[in-house]
């Protein structure tokens, strides 16, 4: 079969009627960034982009969310901004790394989407040369704003137009989707562009491999405690088989195994984030997962209601997130409702 190119996929989905133009040239242009935060990431001690960015005196700089930055955070991010500025597609863009969102320049003209990223995922693997990525998430710009504020971007993740990700592991992988399926596609270094690997990808509904941070496991609650300690009882307890386990800490790459080969991943609240509703922000992590995992067939919920449908409160809100193969969501949440009284 003759390769199909990204730009010749987004060309049928014009075709189909699944986007517009514009939404076609963000993501060539959302591609093409990450494409120069994988050369980078890449190049890796030899490129000078690996350890801490600089803040004051000698202390590493602080991003919104009181976490220290990598230099790649910031290089990353930097990339996303630039490449987006000027194409006529955006309104304004929002990250990880910024508290606000950023409008489009006024010399540039701007367009009626709103993009949201997190430039870097798992960057805390990116000194020991482990799978790093991007996650993006795209929102239709309300009708009349024309200087977007973070209060334009809360909108529910059903409302998401597209969500991509960007794994930057042995292969740089593209994982898109439109709300008409979930598609793969896989970085040509040689001819530098992103070739389909994987159309209408499926997940497996049941798996026996899940992926948690096991060393949280004395602050979780009660109905997590009960669920993982079922796993961890194998074939002799109540599940009457044995799982297996992986994390690798990068959302991205976790998320790629079980895109691939199935699997459920989770990162609940517990006694240490409980304050602060979560580990992983709704806008542009949660939510975009969320609705590639749905788009291939499998589950993501907050351990209470479905992840798409939360309403969101802040651009850097935090959920918990149960996400994978559909029959172990399920069971996991409904561990979670049946303590809180709730049906389901
Ligand atoms: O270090 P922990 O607590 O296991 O958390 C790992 C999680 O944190 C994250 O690294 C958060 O993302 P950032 O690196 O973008 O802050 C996820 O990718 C990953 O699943
Ligand atoms: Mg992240
Ligand atoms: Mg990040």
């Amino acid at each position: 079969m003759k390769p199909v190119s990204l730009i010749q996929f987004l060309i049928e989905e014009r075709r189909a009627g699944h986007i517009n133009a514009e939404l076609s040239l963000l993501i060539e242009v959302v591609a093409r960034a990450c494409k120069r935060i994988s050369v980078a990431t890449n190049k890796g001690a030899l490129g000078g982009v690996l350890g801490m960015a600089a803040g004051e005196g000698d202390a590493a700089s602080i991003n919104v969310q009181g976490e220290a930055q990598k230099k790649l955070d910031v290089i990353s991010n930097e990339i996303l901004l630039e490449a987006n500025a000027w194409g006529g597609h955006l309104a304004a863009c929002a990250s990880e790394e910024m508290e606000d969102p950023q409008p489009i320049p006024d010399m540039y003209p701007k367009g009626n989407h709103l993009l949201l990223f997190d430039p870097l995922d798992g960057s805390s693997n990116i000194d020991v040369n482990i799978s790093v990525g991007t996650i993006f998430s795209v929102l239709r710009c309300p009708d009349g704003v024309t200087e977007p504020k973070a209060e334009h971007f809360l909108q529910a993740g059903t409302e998401q137009l597209a969500a991509g990700y960007v794994v930057y592991g042995p292969a740089t992988v593209m994982v898109l989707t439109f709300g008409h399926g979930t598609h793969e596609f896989t970085l040509d270094r040689e001819v530098g562009s992103f070739v389909l690997s994987r159309r209408e990808i499926r997940i497996p509904e049941a798996t026996g491999e899940f992926a948690i941070n096991m060393s949280n496991q004395r602050h979780w609650e009660a109905p997590m405690q009960r669920y993982v300690g079922e796993l961890l009882a194998g074939r002799d307890g109540p599940r009457g088989r044995d799982f297996n386990m992986r994390w690798v800490a990068s959302m991205v790459a976790d998320v790629h195994r079980i895109i691939t080969r199935g699997g459920v991943f989770f990162y609940p609240l517990d006694a240490k984030i409980r304050a602060q509703g979560g580990k992983l922000r709704l806008m542009y992590e949660a939510n975009p997962m969320a609705l590639i995992v749905e788009q291939a067939g499998g589950a993501a919920t907050t351990g209470r209601e479905r992840i798409l449908d939360v309403p969101p409160t802040g651009l850097h809100q935090r959920v918990p997130v149960f996400l994978g193969s559909r029959e172990e969501v399920e069971r996991a949440t409904h561990y979670h409702r049946e303590v809180d009284g709730l049906r389901g």
